[in-house]
């Protein structure tokens, strides 16, 4: 049995955003409406396509029916497929972050409401695919983030144990998922949505990936443990 360090994917490991609005703005010219800028997309990055596509139409003062929010989000994920690692790149630190986890003994994981098989892709044409024992999807299992299965789960297929494993994540949904399933938790503050709810949740805030290292997983594991 192993300790883990679980990583979310969009806001936290990758920056996902530049693609995603890329993907979203060819939605939207699809349909005659405006681009929308980076910054505004940024803060809703990692909801998903669908909650992108309502944002976007409810900025515009538009309505987004059943049938065309379907062909819309086909026409995302189709575009998104297509293009997905051309913005897209490992937060500052992040890589080497990783080594020290892995060099001080944690096994790497990814658990992210992405689907696996997009998840995979990302990761694999970045060339950090092979750097995780498990790669956990939205679709992985019977439920998601923030279910604590998904979680567990990713720590079960990477052979761990959730006491000493953490999860690493920019949103709510990341820091509620580690608290159900009894996981310590560090918010990235540089991600998505480091909302003041998901703040006083984790375990841990970090600024940047500089400190962390497996000394500081261990600290950090000790102290979810009393808080409990
Ligand atoms: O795509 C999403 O819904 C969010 O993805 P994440 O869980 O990797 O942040
Ligand atoms: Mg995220």
């Amino acid at each position: 049995m192993t300790d883990v360090a679980v990583f979310d994917l969009d806001g936290t490991l990758v920056d996902t955003a530049p693609d995603l609005t890329a993907s979203l703005n060819y939605c939207l010219a699809a349909a005659g409406m405006d681009a929308v800028p980076l910054d505004l997309v940024r803060p809703h990055a990692g909801h998903g396509a669908r909650v992108m596509l309502r944002q976007a139409y409810g900025w515009d003062g538009r309505p987004l029916g059943e049938t065309e929010e379907d062909e819309q989000l086909s026409r995302f994920l189709e575009h998104y497929e297509a293009n997905i690692a051309v913005q897209s790149r490992p937060f500052p630190g992040a890589l080497d972050a990783m080594e020290r986890l892995a060099a001080g003994g944690f096994t790497l994981a990814v658990c992210t409401n992405k689907h696996e098989r997009l998840a995979v892709l990302l990761l694999s044409e970045l060339g950090m695919a092979y750097r995780f024992a498990a790669i956990c999807g939205a679709d992985t299992f019977a439920r998601r983030k923030p279910d604590p299965l998904h979680l567990t789960g990713t720590i079960d297929r990477s052979f761990g144990k959730p006491a000493g494993s953490i999860m690493i994540g920019d949103t709510i949904t990341d820091i509620a998922t580690a608290r159900a399933a009894g996981v310590a938790s560090v918010l990235v503050d540089f991600g998505y949505a480091p909302d003041p709810e998901a703040r006083a949740g984790a375990t841990v805030v970090i600024d940047d990936y500089a400190r962390l290292d497996a000394a500081f997983a261990r600290q950090i594991v000790a102290r979810a443990a009393l808080r409990r």
